[in-house]
Formats: C-alpha cells, structure tokens, sequence
C-alpha cells in the first residue's frame, strides 16, 4: 500500500507547490526521494506511428491513435494475454489477481512496432497490441456509445418509415432476424407482420430472439378485461404511459404484444420514446435529470385476487446511467406502481417531484406520442427498458397475448447477428 500513499502524498504536495504553499512539502523528512527521475517521453522512431508513452511513478500514460491514455501497473499486470495467464479458448482468466503485488511496477518497457512489452520483477513478460489498448482503455471507453440509438417523436418516427418485417423472413432468414433487431435496438419498438393470430406463433417470434422470461403473469400471457388478476391493465380502462415491472429489481426487458381480437371501439396502443424525454430534461434542467438518475425509489406490486398472491418490490431510481459515460440505459415509470417514497429526506423529495414533473410534461408532450392499433398479425416488440407503452380505455371484447423477453439474450442474438449491442 505504501506506493499508493506515496502517490498520493506526491500528487498533494504537487498541488502544493503549484500553489506556491511550499513549507510544508520541506518539512517532510523524505521529500527528495519523492521525485526521484525526471520523467522522459519515449517517442517511437517512425513519425507515422505517432505514439509516445512515459513511465510515471504509479501510472503508465500513453498517447496513441489521439488519445491519451493512462493506466494503472495492477491493471495492466491484471489483463496479460500470455498463456499462463489467460486462457483463449474460453476468454476467461487464469491469472489469479489476488497474487498480484498492489505496488507492482514493470522492470522494463519496450516498444516494438505496434507491440509494448512490459517486464514484470519477477521476469514474466506482458505484451500489448496499442489498438488492443486504445479499445479497452477507460478513455477509449468513455467516448464510445454502448448502444446506438435513434430518438423519436411521432413525427421523426413516422417520417423514418422503418419497414416492418415479414413472419416467414423473421423466422427463416439471418437477414430477416437482423434487420428487425437492427431497427428495435435504433428505435426501441419492431412490428413483425403476417404473423397467424394465435398464441403458438407468438411464442415462436419471441424464441427466435430471446429466451421467454416467465414471471407471475406465467410464460406466455394471455388476457382479456375479465379482472383475473389484481392490476388495471386486466380491465377496459385507459392506462397512461408506463413501463412494465418496474417493481422487479431487474425490469422485464422487452414486452410483446400481439393483439388477437378486438369486436369494440377504442384500445389504441400508446407509445412514447422515454429517452428521447429524458434527453429533452438533460438540455432543459441537467440537475433535474440528475436527480432523476439519482434518488432510489421503489416500486411495488400487491395482489391479492382470487389464488394469487403476490407482493413484489424493486428498488432503483427513474433514469439509470452508465458512471463512465453518463449513457442512459433504463427508465423505471410507472405512477400507477410506484410504492410510498420513504429512502429520501423531505427537501430532495419536493426536488424530486419537481423533476419528475419536469419528465412527466416531457412524456406527455401529444408531439411525442405514437398512437397504433394493435391488430390481429401484427406483433409489437417493445424495449421495455427505453419505451413507454399505454391504452386508450375501449369496449368490447379484446384478447391480447403476449410475453416479456430476458434482455441478455435479446442482446446476445443481435450480437451475434453482427450488431452493436
Ligand atoms: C402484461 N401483463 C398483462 C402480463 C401484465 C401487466 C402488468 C401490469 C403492471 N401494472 C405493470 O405495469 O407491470
Ligand atoms: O392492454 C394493453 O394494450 C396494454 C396493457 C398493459 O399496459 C400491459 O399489459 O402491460
Ligand atoms: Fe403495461
């Protein structure tokens, strides 16, 4: 631990000196050795390359495909490629981290072509390709999207005119399958059409991508407004703009709809892209849209009808975002779910209301909202992480099935189809 101390120390006596308080640094008995070398840039011989690196007391820093790069020498002794300490076949470790000095530093570096080659103290060798670097270093990381995404309202959504794609092409064809994902992870909904109007092949669409994530509402749901379960959406009544399951602690991440018969009027579906809301909150009021990504909230679901009994609760705030790139990633809404707010203090709660009004005047925007009748043969995929999804109140008779998705394997599938995911 010392060389960290010793860093550190470094670091705040640098700061120090930059502010010209120096008596305090010369107190320190040992304050000489604390900058022991001078530092010197290597710079590769040939200009075309453009890469220089510095080895730093507790840090290596490279520049390279213009980044600059810094990383830790626990980190880089960690992620050796050799043999004995990564197996290739699996794309798993064997290095066993916990055997690694935490104040290791390499003897040597070297760089050849576009290789670095790090000794260690105790002789072993590391070797890393810069791309290699450049794509899994923290700054490399920091720029990049993880998902990339088209925003929609109404308008940019009907002007895209993304095409639906056909049962029998989802199902047989490679290309069929990637395009429909390709559009869902753009726009977070897909229609595939022609699809026969039965629960059988409903279920069929959804394991050509995922695996179908059973929940209390069972594998494959069907449902009609006769009340069977303890929740709004079994009845006739209009339901605002929400996103499903929030009281889990991992939201169900994509919901299918695919509506089986309706004799009535009304029961239009509504659609609202929550992150391209979100983003309006993030230029508008960015410590609103803060907050949003930091107060937990839970949400629960109770019920208590007929055999089912169910008491479910999540916990998580409204909008969640990856640390490192601030990318949003999840929206937790639901009014109607949302459990009493007892994990934050009284003045972040007015806080929070404010901003969640700030949202809630976002998503209700008409502008942002997609109306679509569900129809027999058309079936709605929905990422359940992104887009909000409602009803218009409706009479009649109308069966609607349909299932919810387990998101990794979603994901898994357009990766492996390709896609950036
Ligand atoms: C889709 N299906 C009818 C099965 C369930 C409905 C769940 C409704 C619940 N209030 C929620 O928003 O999570
Ligand atoms: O009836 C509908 O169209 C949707 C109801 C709903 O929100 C749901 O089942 O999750
Ligand atoms: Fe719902």
């Amino acid at each position: 631990m010392w060389c960290h101390r010793l860093s550190h120390l470094q670091r705040s006596l640098q700061n120090l000196l930059r502010r010209g308080v120096t008596c305090w640094a010369f107190q320190q008995p040992s304050f000489k050795s604390l900058f022991p070398l001078a530092i010197h840039w290597h710079h590769t011989a040939s200009e075309s390359l453009n890469c220089a690196w510095q080895q730093h007391e507790d840090h290596f820093e490279l520049q390279y495909a213009n980044t600059v790069m810094r990383f830790d020498y626990v980190w880089l002794r960690d992620h050796c490629r050799s043999a004995s300490c990564y197996n290739s076949k699996t794309h798993q470790r064997s290095l066993d981290t916990a055997s690694v000095d935490l104040c290791i530093k390499p003897k040597t570096i070297r760089l050849d072509e576009t290789t670095l080659f790090f000794t260690w103290p105790d002789g072993h060798v590391t070797k890393y390709d810069l791309d290699w670097l450049v794509r899994n270093s923290y700054e490399g990381q920091k720029q990049k999207v993880i998902q990339p995404r088209i925003l929609w309202n109404a308008e940019i959504y009907q002007r895209a005119q993304v095409p639906s794609v056909d049962f029998q092409s989802f199902l047989e064809t490679n290309e069929g399958l990637k395009n429909f994902l390709q559009n869902f992870l753009l726009y977070g909904i897909a229609f595939v059409e022609n699809v026969p109007p039965t629960q059988e092949h409903t279920e069929k669409l959804a394991e050509r991508i995922s695996l179908i994530r059973e929940t209390i509402y069972g594998r494959m749901w069907y449902f009609t407004s006769d009340f069977s379960r303890g929740d709004t959406a079994y009845t006739k009544l209009a339901l605002d703009r929400h996103t499903d399951t929030t009281y889990f602690q991992e939201p169900c991440g994509i919901q299918v709809f695919h509506c089986l018969k309706h004799e009535g009027t009304g029961g239009r579906t509504l659609l609202v892209d929550g992150f391209y809301a979100a983003e309006q909150v993030l230029q508008k009021a960015p410590e609103e849209f803060e907050l949003l990504t930091e107060v937990p909230l839970k949400h629960e679901y109770i019920e208590n009808v007929g055999e089912c009994h169910n008491h479910m609760i999540g916990v998580g705030p409204v909008l969640n975002i990856y640390p490192w790139n601030k990318e949003l990633y999840l929206i937790r809404y639901n009014n109607y779910d949302r459990a009493v707010i007892n994990t934050v203090p009284y003045d972040v709660v007015h806080r929070w209301y404010a901003a969640h009004r700030t949202l809630t005047v976002e998503l209700r925007r008409p502008e942002n909202e997609f109306w679509v009748k569900l129809k027999p043969g058309r079936v709605l995929f929905i990422d359940n992480w992104r887009v909000l999804h409602g009803r218009e109140s409706f009479t009649g008779y109308r069966q609607l099935c349909g299932c919810y998705l387990t998101r990794d394997d979603v994901l898994n599938t357009a990766r492996l189809l390709g896609l950036q995911a």
